[in-house]
This record gives structure tokens, C-alpha cells and sequence, in this order.
């Protein structure tokens, strides 16, 4: 099967003005369709650069990235941007919202850019993360957990096939975290869809399909946590 995720080799160099600094070094990665990988690892070991560059936001320095048959690599930039629109979803540690938007309009944001081939229904997805009571509200009026939700919804909107999510949960309490980490794990296990997460918070590790560790931009499979 052809992974629907996979980086190969890739390495990532930050010039920052006399100074380089290497983000990423030679990760190798494959996600399947509908697993949840988590990752964690310091601050600094290139977390949310590997995110960065699965999500085509930053081109790698060496090494490739395809999104299932795609060489990223390959794309001129239109096709690239056409491609993340429909293809991948982000979300964001605090949800990311549009302040003026109400919960609705936020899921329908990522149709109104341009054509999305076969998207969700968004009043359906918003009742599928548990937010249709709220449809109508508008950021400041819902809590952590559920402006995490209300992003989630929007980044599943497209039917993206890989779902980049960086630190979801660190703004929210232990039962909002792992209400927020079990609907992750349940929409790509139930649509198939290839989902990366980075993570400080051990305590949600075991709705993950892998758990990865990132060291000084090394990709490492993580030891089992202790007890
Ligand atoms: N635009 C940039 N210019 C220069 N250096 C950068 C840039 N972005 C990141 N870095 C450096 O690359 C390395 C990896 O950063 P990255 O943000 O990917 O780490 P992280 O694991 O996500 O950290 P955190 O957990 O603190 O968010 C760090 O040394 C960082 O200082």
C-alpha cells in the first residue's frame, strides 16, 4: 500500500543570518491512511518544522515528501497550494478561529477559497465533533474544548487525506484533552485520513496508533512510557 504520508530523507536547514540551524535531519517517515501518530520530543528538536514541511508550507533543503503517488518536490507553486487546499488540514494548539465567525461559517471557511472536490457537509461534521448546539456562537463564546473542536471540524472539512495537528491540547484540562485526542483518533481511523500529531502531553499517547520522538531532528521510534 502506498502510504499516504512519506517523507524520505528529508532535511530541513534554517539559515538564520551567519547561522544555520538544522531543523529536520534525514527523517524518514510513512503514515497510513487512517493511523494517528503522535509526536513528541523538546522543545527545539523540530516538531513543528517536520509539520511544516509534511504540510507543504515549507519546501525541505534535501530529501522528498509525497502525499500518496505526488512528489511534492515536483509541483510548480499553483498546483502545490490547489493541492494543500484540498489535501491537507491543519490544526492549530488554540483552534485558530476567525473571531467574527460563527462556528459554522468557520467549517465552511476552507470551501470558500475555491472548488473542493467532494467536501464534508459542514452542519453534519459540526454534529459529528459534537457542536451543533454551538453553530451559531462565536469564538469568545465557547470554551478551549470546543473551539478545538470547531477547528477540528473545519481542518476535515475537504476530506483532506493527511491531518497535520500541533499541540492540540495544550490549552485545554485532562478531560477536555482527551476528548479532543479520542475525536482525532476516531475521524481518521472512521475516514481513513493520515494523521500527524505533535505533542507535549503524555497523557493522551494511548489514543495513538505510534508514538514518535523527535531528538535534535532525528525521527525515533519512542520508548514505552514508563509504568
Ligand atoms: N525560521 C527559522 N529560522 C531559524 N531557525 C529556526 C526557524 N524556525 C525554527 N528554527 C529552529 O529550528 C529548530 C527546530 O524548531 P521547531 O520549531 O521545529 O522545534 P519544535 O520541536 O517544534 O519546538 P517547540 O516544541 O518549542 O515548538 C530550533 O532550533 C529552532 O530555533
Amino acid at each position: 500500500m502506498t502510504a499516504a504520508l512519506r517523507l524520505d530523507e528529508v532535511t530541513l536547514v534554517h539559515s538564520d543570518g551567519d547561522e544555520a540551524v538544522t531543523a529536520l535531519d534525514r527523517v524518514d517517515l510513512a503514515v497510513d491512511a487512517g493511523e494517528l501518530v503522535a509526536v513528541v520530543g523538546p522543545s527545539g528538536a523540530g516538531k513543528s518544522s517536520l509539520l511544516a514541511v509534511a504540510g507543504a508550507l515549507a519546501p525541505p533543503t534535501s530529501g522528498s515528501v509525497h502525499l500518496g503517488d505526488v512528489a511534492l518536490g515536483d509541483l510548480p507553486p499553483r498546483a502545490l497550494t490547489a493541492l494543500r487546499r484540498q489535501h491537507v488540514g491543519f490544526v492549530f494548539q488554540s483552534g485558530n478561529l476567525v473571531p467574527a465567525l460563527t462556528s459554522l461559517d468557520q467549517v465552511r471557511l476552507p470551501l470558500t477559497f475555491g472548488r473542493v472536490a467532494d467536501p464534508r457537509d459542514p452542519a453534519e461534521l459540526l454534529a459529528r465533533v459534537g457542536m451543533d448546539h454551538k453553530a451559531a456562537s462565536r469564538p469568545h463564546q465557547l470554551s478551549g474544548g470546543e473551539r478545538q473542536r470547531v477547528g477540528i471540524a473545519r481542518a476535515l472539512v475537504t476530506r483532506p487525506k493527511v491531518l497535520l495537528v500541533d499541540e492540540p491540547t495544550a490549552a485545554l484540562d485532562r478531560q477536555r484533552s482527551q476528548e479532543v485526542v479520542e475525536l482525532l483518533a476516531r475521524e481518521a481511523h472512521e475516514h481513513g485520513v493520515a494523521a500527524v500529531m505533535v505533542t507535549h502531553d503524555h497523557d493522551v499517547l494511548h489514543h495513538c496508533d505510534r508514538v514518535l520522538e523527535m531528538v535534535d531532528g532525528r525521527l525515533e521510534v519512542a520508548a514505552p512510557a514508563a509504568g
